[in-house]
């Protein structure tokens, strides 16, 4: 590697486009943006815009902020070229096929960040530590932010017309990714802190109230109880992601330099 940690970001959107920004300007110390992919040409690109054959011979990360299926599409390419590839679309890591070659891939890594919800090293560490009884999460978003195409009518309507709370889905956490690919990654995050999808289980509520999106963690482990409750703003250019995302993103790669922060 070379010193400073050669970044390319794919996903030019509204998360990649602020991440590209700040990298680009140097505010992740020991990060130099090389490169953006994207899939349409983007305006003024803060580095070169490249296809992703070309970036990843100049990188040593590559930052995916584009989508649950373009996780699928480039994991492979990026990780045999020895890139490590830090995934925002965690909800793809869930997929029965790739969760299941993860192991075996490299010699890049398949990172995941954080995202949109905290506490995950806790509970890493709870899982080490015994293990849990149960982990329940709760989401509750705009309804607005939950209407997906697959919906019945009524169901669309239903989160419409909603005057209070609605529960919109309740099940495991493959379901969740799969069913709300652009909502609901950080389940991922959360199953992958506790080595399983086994403890967890999912609600998502949409409250036409909620001017916050709410995450609440709420875990039995044999070492403790654990409760954490993230309310965030949406993103005001795309209310189905919460603004802190891109932040996130920019701490997960911090923590990939050689300058990471100092609480581990
Ligand atoms: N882990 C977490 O907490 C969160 C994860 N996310 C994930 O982040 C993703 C991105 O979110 P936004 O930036 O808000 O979406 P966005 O729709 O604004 O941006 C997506 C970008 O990816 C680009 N893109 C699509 N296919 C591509 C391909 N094959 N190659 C290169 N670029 C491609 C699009 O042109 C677009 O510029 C979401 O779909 C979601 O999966 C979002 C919020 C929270
Ligand atoms: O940003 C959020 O609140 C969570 C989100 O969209 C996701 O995990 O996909």
């Amino acid at each position: 590697m070379s010193e400073s940690l050669r970044v390319v970001i794919v996903g030019h959107g509204v998360i990649g486009s602020t991440v590209a920004a700040r990298v680009a300007t140097g505010e992740v110390v020991g990060a130099e943006l090389v490169a953006v992919v994207n899939r349409s040409p983007v305006a003024n690109p803060p580095a070169q815009q490249l296809d992703l054959p070309a970036a990843l011979k100049g990188a040593d990360l590559v930052v995916e902020c584009a989508g649950q299926p373009v996780v699928h599409e480039i994991v492979d390419q990026v990780v045999s070229a020895g890139v490590d590839l830090l995934v925002t679309s965690v909800g793809a890591l869930l997929d029965p096929e790739l969760s299941g070659r993860l192991p075996q891939l490299g010699p890049g890594r398949v990172l995941a960040t954080h995202g949109a919800v905290g506490g995950l090293d806790l509970l890493a560490a709870a899982s080490r530590g015994g293990g849990f009884e149960s982990v329940l999460m709760r989401t509750t978003k705009q309804p607005g932010a939950l209407i997906r195409q697959w919906m019945e009518p009524e169901q669309i309507e239903l989160l419409r017309t909603a005057t209070e709370p609605v529960l919109v889905f309740s099940g495991t956490p493959n379901e969740a990714v799969a069913l709300f690919p652009e909502s609901l990654n950080i389940v991922a995050g959360v199953a992958t802190a506790i080595g399983s999808v086994e403890p967890l289980r999912v609600e998502l509520y949409a409250d036409p109230a909620a001017t916050m999106s709410t995450h609440r963690i709420q875990a039995r482990a044999q070492l403790g109880e654990y409760l954490f409750e993230v309310r965030n703003f949406p993103s005001r250019d795309n209310p189905r992601s919460s603004a802190i995302t891109p932040f996130s993103v920019l701490h997960s790669i911090s923590g990939l330099t050689q300058h990471p922060p100092a609480v581990l």
